[in-house]
């Protein structure tokens, strides 16, 4: 029996390392849907301290090995994200040069936190950096948009304003660090499987939304609170009557004596919590760490 190769073997060349952090949907609201049955939304995006790792031993053959708590359910076959955009680059760019892929994957998976998208950003930006490519070429753009609606937003990792159906982006906002606290009752919720029970017939457009809460470049953290929590995520019904274990962290999170605000990220399952400062998140995972010990838990700060 052959051994699985090190995920931090040396191979040929110099062995390339991206971070892929969690997004999270400070604000989600849905406008609309296309007549293909995707979904317009516009939506406040910004990315967590915490992620997964993705590395690239470019003296290899394409390939995938998983490590990790998530490595089960990500699974390294070609559908994992990481190969599926290295192969969308690679089919829009023939002779670029690949290499094998270790992904530590620590994220929950089906979590609303975009892990898959975050792992398919870091393998376009290890591709990139690999074979002297600009971040912004349209071939890695265009590949980003091919692997995932979630993809584009996720390439550079930073706070934007998401529209369309992912593929419109605000330039990168300011925001002042969000001392957050994520929680994850371990229950994976589809993402398609919440659109659909949104119920929107395919072509139709909502009453006009308010635009996404954003708060003003500059404005200190409980400035930006006090708008977040004038925003929503309307995928938080669906998502609930799919999931009892939704309603239940959002309740426990809420119920935290010093949580601002609790809401859903992305299709969820995922909940995080605001906090005035570092501290104060820190306590909030404790507490919830001990009433639910099963559940992912994590404090950190959001940019
Ligand atoms: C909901 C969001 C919010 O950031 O995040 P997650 O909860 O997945 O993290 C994203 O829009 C998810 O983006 P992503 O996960 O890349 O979606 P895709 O793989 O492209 O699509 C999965 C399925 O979700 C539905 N889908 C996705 C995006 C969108 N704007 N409208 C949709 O209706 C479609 O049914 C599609 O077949
Ligand atoms: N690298 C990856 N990490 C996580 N999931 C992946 C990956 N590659 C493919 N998938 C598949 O993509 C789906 C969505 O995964 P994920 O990005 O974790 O969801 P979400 O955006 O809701 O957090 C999962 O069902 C999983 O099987």
């Amino acid at each position: 029996m052959s051994l699985p190769p090190s995920p931090y073997s040396a191979g040929a060349g110099r062995l390339l390392v991206e971070r892929a952090p969690a997004k999270v949907n400070l604000s989600l609201h849905i406008i609309g849907r296309r007549a293909d049955g995707y979904h317009l939304l516009e939506s406040l995006v910004a990315f967590a301290g915490c992620g997964d790792r993705l590395s690239l031993d470019p003296g290899r053959p394409l390939g995938l090995t998983v490590s990790g708590p998530g490595a089960e359910a990500a699974g390294a076959g070609p559908d994992n994200l990481v190969l599926r955009a290295a192969n969308h680059l690679m089919a829009r760019r023939p002779g670029l040069v690949a290499g094998h892929f270790h992904l530590d994957k620590r994220l929950p998976v089906a979590a609303g936190l975009g892990g898959g998208s975050s792992d398919a950003a870091a393998a376009l930006r290890l591709m990139a950096r690999l074979n002297g490519l600009d971040r912004n070429d349209p071939a890695i753009l265009a590949a980003a948009a091919a692997t995932g609606a979630d993809v584009p937003v996720c390439l550079d990792g930073r706070a934007r304003v998401m529209a369309g159906i992912g593929e419109r982006l605000s330039p990168p906002l300011a925001l002042p660090p969000l001392f957050a606290v994520l929680v994850n009752p371990r229950v994976p919720l589809a993402t398609a499987d919440v659109f659909r029970r949104l119920g929107l017939p395919p072509g139709a457009m909502r009453d006009a939304a308010p635009q996404p809460a954003t708060p003003a470049g500059g404005c200190d953290g409980s400035e930006a609170l006090a708008v977040l929590a004038r925003a929503r995520n309307d995928l938080e019904p669906p998502a609930k009557a799919l999931s009892p274990a939704v309603a239940e962290a959002l309740i426990l999170m809420r119920d935290l004596p010093e949580c601002r605000l609790a809401r859903m990220s992305g299709s969820g399952a995922t909940v995080f919590g605001l906090f005035d400062d570092c501290r104060a998140a820190t306590r909030a995972r404790r507490l919830l760490a001990a009433a639910r010990p099963t559940w992912w838990v994590r404090a950190t700060v959001l940019r």
